[in-house]
């Protein structure tokens, strides 16, 4: 089972055991299936004007108590689309189904809506209804994308970053000047939204070029036989022995009149054409390597290009093609620094693959307080920052490649 499982936190202790569940989200993706859900502490019941001065954080109001803030953990998970009945058993186990709402109209009916978004929302309908007995309330994909990118962005301190010369540093977003700016979700497909505010934007762009068709080819060209497997070759690969660089066109010089070092690739996997060789005369580390660079530097100049359409200036990387690798957001912000002459800046995700399924557990809080199950309401968290385990450094720390760092949120 390829299950990621990681938390952010309320003011609970990180080893501290589920508690109650509630308000599973989920975002069905072409290639993924992103699993968000709340688990409430046990010891939860904080009065809310002592909670006023002790700030803001992530949880829930609860109507019984005075005016308290429910704190517990965000748990995120990932399975692979083609393995769904992993997920259905995964929350059918910890009875995540069970942590959704019931629509007013129907009080009788008792039945259990989950949030939904993503295209098996749809597709996978009858299934989540005939295995878990719930209905997928569905949220649609790109809103549920701008929503969880702007509830990051405002929400969680070390939440975005950039990725310059083997450097990642963290970046302080000023919510007061957050928009307008470009969203780059790369998933098996790419779409690119210009957001203007809560729920203001556009798709303004997207490619079908993204990180099902980096999955897609680099399994039918090395044989991987799993997408880590594939990135973890990419690292080992050298990609100037398959792309032709502009320094084999001019006998190792420069372009220098129009701007490209001998060292900038003038063709993806141009050696290929001349090579008189065949594909198991190359490496697939070399193959692995070429073709992620040519996939990330595409998705890296078509961004820019759509962020000079619209005189933006900065643009957001998230999906799960990303997964905080190096060498994919290097190749990403040298395409941007380098297109937009130093204008433009590529900023990248800490939960980066889980945008549409938080955009999709932010939405239960349209529905009423007497909608939702547990009788709560959204507090979304006005500011709030990392502090994670003791073992955890955000400036390491690679959220999507470790089974189980725990961060937790707190008011800045
Ligand atoms: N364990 C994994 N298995 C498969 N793909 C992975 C894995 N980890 C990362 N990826 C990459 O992430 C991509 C999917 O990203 P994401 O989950 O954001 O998109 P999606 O929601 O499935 O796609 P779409 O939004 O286009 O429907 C894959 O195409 C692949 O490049
Ligand atoms: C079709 C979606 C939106 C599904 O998530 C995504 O895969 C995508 O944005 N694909 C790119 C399609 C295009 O604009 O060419």
């Amino acid at each position: 089972m390829d299950l990621r499982h990681n938390e952010i936190e309320g003011n609970s202790e990180p080893t501290q055991s589920l508690g109650q569940i509630s308000h599973l989200a989920l975002d069905i993706g072409g290639s993924l299936i992103k699993v968000v859900y709340f688990s409430i502490s046990r010891d939860n019941c904080i009065d809310r004007e002592q909670e006023s001065s002790a700030n803001d954080t992530l949880g829930f109001s609860n109507g019984n108590c005075k005016h308290p803030i429910l704190q517990g953990r965000l748990h995120f998970a990932k399975f692979e689309t083609s393995k769904i009945n992993d997920c259905l058993e995964f929350i059918s186990s910890k009875k995540l189904h069970l942590g959704g709402f019931q629509h007013h109209e129907n009080p009788g009916k008792n039945k259990n809506f989950i949030k939904a978004t993503g295209g098996g929302a749809y597709k996978f309908t009858e299934l989540f209804k005939e295995n878990l007995g719930i209905d997928l309330d569905k949220e649609d994909e790109m809103d549920c994308l701008v929503a969880g990118a702007n509830f990051l962005l405002k929400a969680v301190h070390h939440e975005a970053y950039t990725y310059i010369d083997g450097q990642k540093e963290f970046v302080q977003i000023d919510q007061n000047d957050l928009y307008p700016y470009l969203l780059v979700n790369i998933g098996s497909g790419v779409s690119m939204i210009k957001v203007d505010g809560d729920g203001k934007f556009e798709r303004v762009s997207g490619t079908n070029v993204g990180g099902g068709t980096f999955w897609g080819l680099g399994r039918l060209l090395t044989k991987c036989k799993s997408f880590d497997e594939l990135l973890e070759l990419s690292h080992q690969g050298n990609n100037r022995v398959i792309d032709m660089l502009v320094g084999d066109i001019y006998g190792g010089m420069d372009y220098s009149k129009i701007g490209l070092l001998s060292t900038t690739i003038a063709s993806s996997f141009g050696k290929a054409v001349s090579d008189n060789k065949e594909l198991e005369d190359y490496k697939p580390e070399d193959v692995a390597r070429s073709l992620l660079r040519m996939i990330s530097n595409n998705i890296g100049q078509i961004s820019y290009l759509n962020a000079l359409r619209f005189g933006l200036k900065r643009i957001f990387f998230g999906g799960f093609f990303i997964r905080g690798q190096p060498y994919t957001m290097d190749t990403i912000s040298v395409a941007v620094h380098f297109w937009s002459k130093g204008e433009a800046k590529a900023m990248f995700l800490q939960h980066e693959g889980f945008l549409g399924a938080l955009g999709a557990y932010v939405s239960y809080a349209k529905h009423s307080i007497d909608d939702l199950v547990c009788n709560q309401s959204m507090q979304l968290p006005v500011s709030a920052s990392y502090t994670a385990d003791p073992n955890y450094n955000p400036l390491n720390g690679d959220f999507n490649d470790n089974e189980s760092i725990q961060c937790s949120v707190y008011a800045a």
